[in-house]
């Protein structure tokens, strides 16, 4: 494998930073040709300083203060001057969506939420790969996404789908019964509806096996992450919903499985970590050597499955009929969800609220009012689904 120019969309989240220790670890495989954050600059900064990206991007703050943080990372590492690194820097909300196609062979998109879609096509427009985290962009913008991307341009860096991905290579994609997502279930799996009434923001943000950012991890707990993944499982691998099951397996090893139609299932088995999945996305078709520590068959151990709680946790089949309705209904389910998600860990709506408050939105989409060929389209049913989403919190 020739050595890989990455831009790292995000690079300051939990994915990002990972990203980074794996390019890190194989600087004969990778150079960072771009870093593009939101609001940490500090860390931008630092990142760039260690780095050394052609450009370095922000979505908020001022290209003056982006670049004298990027002087005082320098001169904290005692480089100071000597080097003459000035790399270029953008700041403003498209900063991401102008880096990410720009000399480039793969981007890894480890934004969260909506506003990684602009981003996701600039990537795509410009041939590079795209190493997909951002899973938000495909789910809302499931056609144009589609429309663009060439055979393989995506590689799926979701736990879940990189795990599917890998069971599938090699081809024999004609030979699949169906695809088995695996849940963690969550921190509040086990509970009935009423149980989960009063669950707090910060038990909500504990998850049982992975240290991610606030929104997925929330996503976690309410199970939308699930129905996410049940979405993006469906446009990744073009398998429709009621081949796609689901499965609670809190251990998290296994991954996610392939059912093929002569009865046999692959699994992909791995601790739950994220390091090998981004690995994967940036060296695809390649793995490379040594990313993380394999499971232990020498412990003794038990695995358990179980199926999900749909009472409880209503958000996999508010997800499925969303998803087999398409348009702008996952736009709508996704947006709607961000707001519902900051209300409540602004304490303005109960944990049950999140989902029932997607539920309410959905109920009142017109998918005829908007384009989902369109990005426009797309962002208006989007902006739609925010306020209204708004509006029910607000009472
Ligand atoms: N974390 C994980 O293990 C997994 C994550 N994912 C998916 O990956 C994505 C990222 O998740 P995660 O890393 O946990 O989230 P984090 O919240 O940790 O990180 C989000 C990143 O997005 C950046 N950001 C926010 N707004 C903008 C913007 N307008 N332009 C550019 N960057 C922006 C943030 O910057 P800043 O902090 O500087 O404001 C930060 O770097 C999500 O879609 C998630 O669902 C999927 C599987 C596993
Ligand atoms: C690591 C990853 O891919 C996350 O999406 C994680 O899988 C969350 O797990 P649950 O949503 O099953 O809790
Ligand atoms: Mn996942």
């Amino acid at each position: 494998m020739s050595r890989r120019r990455v831009t790292l969309l995000g690079s300051t989240g939990s994915i990002g930073t990972q990203g980074l220790e794996v390019i890190a670890a194989h600087p004969d495989r990778f150079e960072v040709s771009a870093l593009a954050g939101g609001g940490n600059i500090a860390l931008l900064a630092e990142q760039a300083a260690r780095f050394r990206p052609g450009v370095v991007a922000a979505a908020s703050g001022s290209a003056d203060e982006l670049r004298a943080a990027v002087r005082s990372a320098l001169e904290a590492t005692g480089a100071t001057g000597a080097t003459g690194y000035e790399p270029e820097v953008i700041v403003g909300p498209e900063a991401a969506t102008e880096v990410a196609g720009r000399d480039v062979d793969v981007v890894l998109n480890g934004i969260t939420g909506a506003i990684g879609l602009r981003p996701t096509l600039a990537a795509l427009r410009a041939g590079a790969t795209l190493a997909l985290a951002n899973k938000e962009s495909l789910i809302i913008g499931g056609p144009l996404v589609h429309d663009l991307a060439g055979p393989d341009q995506i590689v799926p860096v979701d736990s879940e789908h990189s795990a599917i991905a890998q069971c599938l290579r090699g081809g024999r994609s004609g030979e699949v019964r169906r695809l088995v997502v695996t849940a963690s279930g969550g921190p509040f799996r086990g509970r009935s509806r009423d149980q989960l009434a009063e669950v707090t923001p910060s038990e909500a943000l504990a998850h049982p096996n992975f240290a991610m950012g606030r929104v997925i991890t929330t996503n976690s707990a309410t199970l939308v992450n699930k129905g996410l993944e049940v979405i993006e499982a469906h446009l990744l691998f073009d398998i429709p919903f009621e081949r796609i099951d689901t499965v609670v397996h809190p251990q998290q090893q296994i991954h996610s499985m392939v059912e093929f139609h002569d009865g046999s299932t692959i699994a992909q088995m791995g601790p739950p970590r994220m390091l090998v999945p981004i690995a994967l996305g940036l060296s695809w078709p390649e793995r490379l050597e040594d990313v993380d520590e394999p499971c232990d068959w020498t412990q003794v151990q038990s695995w358990d499955f179980a199926p999900i709680d749909d009472e409880a946790f209503p958000a996999v089949r508010l997800a499925r009929q969303v998803g087999a309705a398409g348009g702008t209904h996952p736009a709508v389910y996704n947006a709607a969800n961000e707001v519902a998600v900051d209300a409540f860990h602004d304490g303005a709506l109960s944990f049950v609220g999140i989902v029932d408050t997607v539920a309410a939105v959905v109920e009142r989409h017109d998918d005829a009012r908007f384009d989902a060929h369109s990005v426009d389209g797309v962002m208006a049913a989007d902006a739609w689904a925010r306020e209204t989403a708004a509006k029910i919190v607000s009472g």
